[in-house]
């Protein structure tokens, strides 16, 4: 049998659970409310994990992590999840979160409600834009660069979202480090570095629409006629090639969608 260190899956800093498992607990989650919004008291492991589109062995393999097997012929208890692997994932204390560069993204962002809905509240706003200065966003005042490190260390911010152009992201990233950001959510189009102890997140909608395009080109295939094989092949589609500009270049552009 397998035992060996290298054999072990990635796991968490604090108590041992997979980061795959960790990664999952949010989809569990998001079903688990939805069920908890319907007054649904219990649910199986195959109904819950056809909900969240996981494995329910997955699942049960999941929820033994953090100590919930369920009752037979039960399931598990619904609000005790909920509170379980909101415990878990840290959302039953508040988040405050700064974001930088509040322009069509972070403003969406900033007015996106089910931030706030989840435990991460929205504590401050901050764009190098000075005409951006003291403009309301979500109700919240919009604040310069300038005053970056004062900011987060007055509003006590612990997650920093970057949504700057692909160009200003490292600088951005580098200063919150410096005040004491630990975790980065970033939405620019380029690789960030950050010294150990700081953990990035990175959303590109670009690369999920390449992901799709993928498989589209590939049921397209599936379902071509026979004599449709012989014709010569098509150009690949665009979002099949990569336009992603270099880290450092001016594209601030994901390669897909536009910005
Ligand atoms: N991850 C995704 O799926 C996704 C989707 C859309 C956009 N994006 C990316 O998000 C970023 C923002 O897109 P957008 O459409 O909101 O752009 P935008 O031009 O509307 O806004 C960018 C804002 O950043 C500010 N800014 C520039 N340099 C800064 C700095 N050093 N410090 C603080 N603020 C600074 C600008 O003043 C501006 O207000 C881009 O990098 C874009 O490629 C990502």
């Amino acid at each position: 049998m397998a035992t060996g260190r290298n054999h072990r899956p990635a796991t968490t800093r604090s108590r041992g659970i997979p980061e795959a498992t960790v990664a999952r607990l949010p989809l569990y989650l998001r079903a688990l409310t939805a069920l908890s919004e319907r007054s649904v008291p219990t649910v199986s492991s195959e109904e819950l994990a056809a909900a969240a589109g996981v494995n329910s062995a997955k699942l049960r393999k999941d929820f033994s992590y953090l100590g919930s097997y369920g009752t037979r012929g039960v399931g598990y208890d619904v609000e005790y999840l909920v509170y379980q692997i909101s415990r878990e994932l840290g959302l039953t204390q508040d988040w405050p979160v700064v974001i930088v560069g509040i322009g069509n993204l972070g403003a969406a962002l900033a007015n996106y409600g089910g931030f706030a809905s989840r435990g991460f509240r929205v504590a401050a706003l901050i764009d190098a834009d000075p005409s951006l200065t003291g403009r309301l966003v979500a109700g919240i005042e919009v604040q310069h660069t300038d005053g970056l490190e004062q900011i987060i260390d007055e509003s006590g911010v612990s997650i920093g979202v970057i949504a700057t152009p692909a160009g200003s992201a490292q600088q951005v990233c580098d200063r919150l480090v410096a005040a004491g950001i630990t975790s980065i959510l970033n939405f620019a189009p380029t690789v960030l570095s950050v010294p150990d102890g700081v953990d990035v997140r990175k959303v590109d909608l670009s690369i999920e629409l390449q992901i799709l395009a993928f498989h589209e080109q590939r049921k397209a295939g599936e379902e071509a006629p026979e004599e449709e094989e012989t014709a010569p092949p098509a150009a690949p589609p665009a979002a099949a090639v990569s336009k992603r500009p270099e880290p450092g270049s001016d594209g601030d552009r994901p390669a897909v969608m536009p910005a």
